[in-house]
């Protein structure tokens, strides 16, 4: 359904996106994570069409970015970060108005936008105006519009930024519904966790470069593979000779150091580490806490890329 080999985009000489490979089928809900500036959106303008690679090949349902535009646009909806609604346009009017866009006229019309408002559960808003609805509303709204043409690829950036915890489950199920209806979706986000669940696939992108490209449940079992060991001395000062001893340990895989503390990610293979709080003491070194982490989604997956990038 969509597939980019090498695509790079730059700008004078800092890339934007370097050598993005992706590969998704019919029905794949792809998270895209990454911080600020990562290149999520980059990329996504380019799968629709909107911008040009600097260079490498971007293909939806075999159709090339570079030769055909147009047929690629029939395919995907794309929906943007932020968006305006105008101000003196009704919901239902909204959608007519990006309907009649498409060509799609008459009954076909009116029947296309109810359907849409049903979808996004939004029907009980149909006679407001567009912008007096709240956050979640209003990406709903464009989720709407972004559906009109019935794509087969969704490319959303971010449309779970900015909404309360409500309408994040609301836009959650929302997702899963689209992806259960068969639709090829790339969902991006700046949190890993909010999108683990109800993606199947997921990429983390860092300065342009795609770090993780996997399954969900092959990263779950990755992230599980790692035990992650907190440690805090007594003193502060001590924090140099921890580091130091078990940096290079046989057992350790990666050392992150905080302000009071240190976390130890241990090889994947290892799964008791009695030793390490003996060497320590044995080291003359007083523990507040030497504890293992809880699996915490977010902080075991930085660990996993951090640590391990050159494994995958
Ligand atoms: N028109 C442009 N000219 C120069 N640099 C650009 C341009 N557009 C994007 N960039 C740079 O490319 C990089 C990737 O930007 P992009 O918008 O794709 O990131 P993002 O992951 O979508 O971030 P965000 O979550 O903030 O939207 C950034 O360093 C950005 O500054």
């Amino acid at each position: 359904m969509i597939k980019t080999v090498d695509l790079t985009k730059k700008y004078g000489d800092s890339f934007a996106i370097k050598a993005i490979e992706l590969e998704l089928n019919e029905g794949d809900l792809f998270g895209f994570i990454g911080p600020n500036g990562a290149g999520k959106t980059t990329t996504m303008r380019i799968i629709a069409t909107l911008l040009e690679p600097s260079w490498g090949e971007a293909y939806v349902c075999g159709h090339s970015v570079h030769t055909k535009p147009k047929e690629i646009r029939r395919l995907v909806g794309y929906m943007p970060d932020f968006f305006g609604v105008y101000d003196d346009m009704t919901v239902v009017e909204y959608l007519q108005f990006f309907a009649s866009a498409y060509r799609i006229n008459g009954q076909a019309r009116k029947k296309r936008v109810d359907e849409m408002l049903d979808v996004v559960d939004l029907d009980f808003k149909r006679d407001a105006f567009a912008n007096t609805l709240s956050r979640g509303q209003t990406q709903r709204l464009g989720l709407a519009r972004t559906l009109l043409h019935d794509p087969q690829v969704l490319l959303l950036d971010e449309p779970l930024s900015g909404l309360d915890p409500r309408a994040r489950i609301e836009m959650r199920n929302l997702l899963r519904r689209l992806g259960q209806m068969g639709k090829t979706i790339i969902v991006s986000s700046h949190i890993l966790p909010e999108l683990s669940d109800i993606c199947n696939k997921v990429g983390i992108i860092d300065k342009g470069v795609l770090n993780v490209n996997a399954e969900v449940e092959e990263v779950k079992r990755r992230v599980r593979e790692h035990l992650v060991l907190v440690i805090h001395p007594e003193r502060l000062e001590d924090l140099d000779k921890v580091e130091s001893l078990l940096a290079g340990h046989v057992k350790v895989q990666g050392v992150e150091r905080g302000d009071q503390s240190l976390r130890i990610i241990l090889k994947p293979e290892v799964k008791h580490y009695s030793d390490l709080p003996t060497l320590l003491i044995e080291n003359k070194i007083p523990l507040r806490q030497f504890s293992e982490e809880e699996l915490d989604l977010e902080a075991a997956f930085m660990a996993l890329t951090k640590g391990t990038s050159q494994r995958m």
